[in-house]
């Protein structure tokens, strides 16, 4: 089996980044794409990921050898539904959703856990739509795999190669864990930051000021508020349980916190600090490159030999100096496989305007 005939349900941020990866590094591919955006379809065509649009779910699915689900979570389990009269019992149905469990019941429910291979790239971003996506957005980051108990290897070692090929790590976690970290790693932050936004907007005066003066710490905590609402909210609905659990846990420190304000105990303030301080630094000394700044930026690009000297000769022949520079070859750590570290604010500013001018996504 060589799982060339590769189809797409859904081809946004996520989908369209999968797409262009095995473009890239297997472009013999033929890849089919489904979704209820038409203009993003005729993108990918036109760009040359997509051989073929399909207009309908239907017998032309029997063709390929992989499936990936790639729209919000609650519609990837309907069209988990919808596939499965035209689905080989060789293939793989696989799927990038934020949660695990539901899906994965209902594989059982339809009798296709021998085929769906739950699957979860922890990477992205706030953006959406195909126009975000790209390539290197998966590069270097961990991608969660969460077989059944009816996987047989063979179909785990073809999607393990796959997930390798596109340069992303991969991670086999049971689905019910999974649903318990990605709860507290990743959901409960997107709720968290959200309600941060919301509370400066209900208390801001009438000129906005809060708004205005939010600087580094406000816009650093909060990039991810600025995610899909349709996506989040059926994320949030499908995975209540558990991130409701930490909710609770996490309410129960918000009120300690609140209660030694009360009575003033710098001593209690300080140990929160030093406490989180210590653990989030031990994240940065297990990743390799990265680097600590106020004036960074993240940029995509090859993780390969040049690559940085290209970068550098565009930021030099602009006069821009850079502090520091170094692959990111972590990312579950950041976004960019490039980090680089500038003296101040305007050099950070220049060099993203420009290296963007050059085609370079930059975050
Ligand atoms: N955004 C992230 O950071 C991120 C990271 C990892 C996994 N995910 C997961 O990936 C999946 C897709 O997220 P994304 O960021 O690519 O979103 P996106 O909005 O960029 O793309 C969603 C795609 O699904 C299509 N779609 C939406 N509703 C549809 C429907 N009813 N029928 C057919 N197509 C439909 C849209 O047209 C679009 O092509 C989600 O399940 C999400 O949980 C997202
Ligand atoms: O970097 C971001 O913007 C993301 O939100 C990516 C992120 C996360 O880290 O929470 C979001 C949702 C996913 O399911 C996986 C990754």
């Amino acid at each position: 089996m060589h799982y060339n005939n590769i189809a797409f349900i859904g081809f946004g941020l996520i989908g369209g980044s999968i797409a262009r990866a095995i473009r890239k590094y297997k472009p013999e591919s033929k890849i089919y794409a489904y979704a209820n955006n038409t203009s993003q379809l005729l993108k990918g065509k036109n760009d040359g990921v997509i051989d073929i649009i399909l207009k309908e779910i239907d017998d032309s699915l029997t063709e390929c050898d992989i499936i990936f689900l790639c729209a919000p979570v609650e519609f990837n389990e309907e069209y988990l539904a919808k596939i499965k009269p035209f689905i080989r019992k060789d293939s793989i149905i696989t799927d990038v959703g934020s949660t695990k469990s539901s899906i994965h019941n209902l594989a059982k429910e339809l009798d296709l856990d021998d085929i769906f291979i739950g699957g979860h790239p922890m990477a992205g971003s706030e953006k959406t739509g195909y126009e975000a996506s790209d390539a290197l957005l998966l590069e270097n980051a961990y991608y969660m795999i969460t077989p059944s108990s009816k996987t047989c290897n063979k179909k785990l070692e073809a999607l393990k190669s796959i997930i390798e090929m596109i340069k992303s790590i991969p991670f086999i976690i049971d689905y019910q864990k999974h649903d318990k970290v990605v709860a507290t790693v990743s959901h409960l932050p997107h709720i968290l930051a959200a309600t941060l936004v919301n509370l400066v907007k209900d208390n801001d005066y009438e000129d906005e000021v809060m708004k205005r003066v939010a600087a580094g710490g406000f816009k650093d905590i909060t990039r991810i508020a600025s995610a899909s609402p349709i996506m989040w909210e059926q994320i949030c609905i499908v995975n209540a349980e558990p991130i409701d659990a930490m909710l609770l846990k996490y309410i129960d420190m918000l009120k300690e916190v609140h209660s030694q304000l009360t009575s003033r105990s710098g001593i209690y303030i300080n140990n929160m600090f030093e406490k989180s301080g210590e653990y989030r630094n031990s994240f940065d000394s297990n990743s390799r490159g990265v680097l600590i700044s106020k004036h960074d930026i993240s940029v995509h690009i090859q993780d390969k030999p040049g690559a940085i000297s290209i970068i550098s000769a565009i930021l030099a022949a602009n006069s821009i100096s850079i502090k520091n520079i170094g692959i990111n070859h972590n990312r579950e750590k950041g976004e960019g496989a490039l980090n680089i570290s500038f003296y101040d604010a305007d050099s950070c500013e220049m060099a993203s305007k420009l290296l963007k001018e050059y085609n370079y996504r930059v975050i």
